[in-house]
């Protein structure tokens, strides 16, 4: 008996390593074929037990020599984009294949394929398996391909227009104050420093998000319901569980996203078990929220049949309206899941993206304060005085997004995409070509890539740059200098950056096509600067992402200054004694720190601080400590 079992585990073994061994053979066969340098490494880096144990392992394989494992070891790490930047790219070139029994990996941080790769989306789809966990309520546009994707992405850009743009500034602006108000305190003197700073840009973002996705308006502590909302979108509005339920709107959407990783990882039967504080609480959120979106997604049924609609861009209920309004026949119809599936993609798509964007851009401003009063001229040029709700979207958001502020987000993406690579595949079937540099490549059938947005960003074939003022590096591809984008009107010629014209795809795809605030920014080539993606899978909300993140700017800095607390070098007191050469030493102590911080940026989802945070103030304009003299 003991010998049957034993001889079916050595069966199973051999079978193990000869089954490894063939499709290692095979691998390394279709990667020598493919032109591309490439390394051999024991295991793919998308294997899923690799990335649930990787931290056990790389420590252990760190130290064995050096020259053994520096071909292939960096590029197992899952955020080694980030964590290593331009780094190992310098040493392997801009197309390098990480090949396993598993499979073909090929990291891509050149330009040129970057667009081939991005505008020939049948022939390097979407791998979908990596997207699957997106479907949480339902099939939507980011997990779908090819037909089925083409209808989902059909139905929902047209609300991504410049009409529903005007109402998210609005909302945007409106949302702002209520931020600054809580940052401010009740006199309005604010400098008090906060830490919350992360937190507080994620509920601005989920407060916009609801808006705009459920027409459901979230409200700041002190805030009351508007009195034109209607008794529904109150009860959602409210703090306190509508009945039915044990959390509110706001909280259980905000813990939802909070614990998302553990939602989308574990199955739900598992999630309800689990006896952790943080898993219970997942679960908790998860089910209620769930219950929102059903009743929301029902009244907007019952309106849509009766040929009623909010006012606002409303995602769920125009995505109601395909399937179910009056007179509609003829298009394209969702499922009641796809309904629910996008309705949430829509927030996970929008709202961290997002946050992430205006903390960083908020910190890096309190960093660098030069163009920090840049951007303050610049929106006191644009608004005057003006309040914010007196503010018009058509005739300022161009000046905005071409602008220094446009400049600071740009720049801002450029260092920190929130996705730090893109994830495509060749189509299992057939062998595709790329081009680069008029050399002819194949990439092998089936094998998978990752578009490098924080390396193709940084790579200084495609980016001027000049010597660094922050490290003793020869280039500032690094640093955060926002004026690297600011270049005359039109100097180059050339075709601004989001422009469709050079799109491989015929069809419209949605998305804004109205003429490019970009335009009068630095126009880097195309395919070096692929923070929303690009071509017909690009980001369906990139102009609402930028038209939001410039309102929330630009009502910042119209009055206010953001600065970095000191509190842990000097108290206020001490400060007030100090010469401007002493306070300049104490805040290059917390510009310093603050970078460190910025570095400790992981990607869970998307880049961001998790946890962590960069104490700032927030002072009126004129009552700097800081941010009047230093550079
Ligand atoms: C700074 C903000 C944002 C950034 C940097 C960003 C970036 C991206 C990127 C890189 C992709 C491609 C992802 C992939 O291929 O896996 C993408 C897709 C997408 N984004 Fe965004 N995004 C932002 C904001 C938004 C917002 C506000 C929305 C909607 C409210 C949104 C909705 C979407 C959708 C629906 C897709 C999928 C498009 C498709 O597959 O056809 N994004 N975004």
């Amino acid at each position: 008996m003991v010998s049957t079992v034993a001889l079916a585990i050595g069966a199973t073994a051999l079978y193990w390593i000869y089954s490894n061994v063939s499709s290692l053979i095979k691998n390394v066969a279709d990667a020598k074929r493919s032109g591309f340098p490439y390394s051999i490494s024991p295991v793919a880096p998308y294997n899923t037990i690799w990335l649930v144990t990787y931290k056990l392992w790389v420590p252990l394989l760190k130290r064995l020599p050096v020259f053994w494992t520096e071909d292939w070891l960096p590029f197992l790490t899952p955020d080694w984009t980030w964590e290593l930047l331009f780094e190992p790219v310098k040493r392997v070139g801009d197309l390098y294949m990480t090949v396993s029994p598993g499979g073909i990996y090929l990291w891509v941080t050149n330009a040129e394929a970057m667009h081939q790769i991005t505008s020939r989306r049948e022939a390097f789809p979407k791998p979908l398996e990596s997207y699957k966990v997106l479907e949480v309520f339902g099939r939507n546009i980011i997990t779908t391909e090819g037909g089925e994707w083409r209808k989902h992405r059909k139905i929902i850009s047209p609300g991504f227009n410049e009409k529903n743009n005007v109402l998210v500034f609005s909302e945007s602006c409106s949302q702002a104050q209520g931020m600054l108000r809580k940052w401010m305190g009740p006199e309005e003197n604010g400098n008090i420093t906060l830490e919350e700073v992360p937190t507080d840009t994620m509920r601005l973002t989920l407060h916009i998000i609801s808006r705009i996705g459920f027409g459901v308006r979230l409200l700041w502590p002190g805030e009351t319901p508007d009195e034109k909302e209607d008794a529904q979108a109150a009860v959602y509005s409210s703090n306190t569980p509508s009945s039915g339920h044990t959390m509110s709107f706001e909280n259980s959407l905000s813990i939802l996203l909070d614990r998302l990783f553990l939602v989308l990882m574990l199955p739900e039967w598992l999630l309800k078990r689990l006896p952790f504080q943080i898993t219970k609480e997942a679960y908790e959120s998860f089910i209620n929220w769930r219950q929102y979106m059903n009743q929301i997604f029902a009244q907007k049924v019952s309106e849509a049949k009766a040929g009623r609609r909010s006012e606002g861009m409303d995602i769920m209920g125009s995505l109601v309206r395909s399937s179910y309004g009056k007179g509609e026949s003829g298009k394209a119809i969702l499922l009641d899941s796809d309904i629910l599936g996008n309705a949430f993609l829509m927030i996970v798509a929008g709202h961290e993206t997002t946050a992430n964007s205006i903390h960083f851009s908020l910190v890096e401003l309190a960093i660098n304060p030069k163009p920090q009063r840049l951007a303050q001229k610049e929106v006191q040029n644009i608004f005057g005085d003006e309040p914010p709700e007196k503010w018009d979207y058509e005739s300022s958001i161009n000046s905005l997004l071409g602008g220094i502020l446009g400049a600071v987000l740009n720049e801002e993406l450029r260092l920190m995409p929130p996705v730090i690579a893109i994830p495509k595949s060749v189509t299992s079937d057939k062998d595709q070509e790329l081009i680069v540099d008029g050399k002819k490549f194949t990439m092998p059938a089936g094998s998978r890539i990752a578009l490098n947005t924080v390396g193709t960003q940084r790579n200084p074939r495609y980016w001027p740059s000049q010597p660094s003022v922050v490290s003793d590096r020869k280039d500032d591809l690094n640093d955060f200098r926002p004026e690297r984008w600011l270049t005359k009107p039109g100097s180059d010629g050339k075709l601004p950056l989001d422009s469709a014209e050079d799109s491989d795809d015929d069809d419209d795809f949605g998305g804004f096509t109205g003429k490019s605030s970009h335009a009068k920014l630095f126009h880097p080539v195309r395919g070096s600067y692929l923070p929303f993606s690009d071509g017909p899978r690009s980001c369906v909300g990139r102009r609402l992402a930028q038209v939001k993140i410039m309102a929330v700017l630009a009502v910042i800095f119209q009055k206010y200054s953001i600065e970095l607390a000191v509190d842990q070098w000097a108290t206020d007191e001490e400060l007030a004694k100090m010469s401007q050469e002493e306070k300049r030493a104490v805040y290059k102590k917390a510009q310093d720190k603050a970078r460190k911080t910025i570095r400790t940026a992981n990607s869970i989802i998307t880049l961001k601080l998790h946890p962590g945070f960069i104490p700032v103030r927030v002072v009126r304009k004129g009552e700097e400590k800081f941010a009047h003299f230093i550079d």
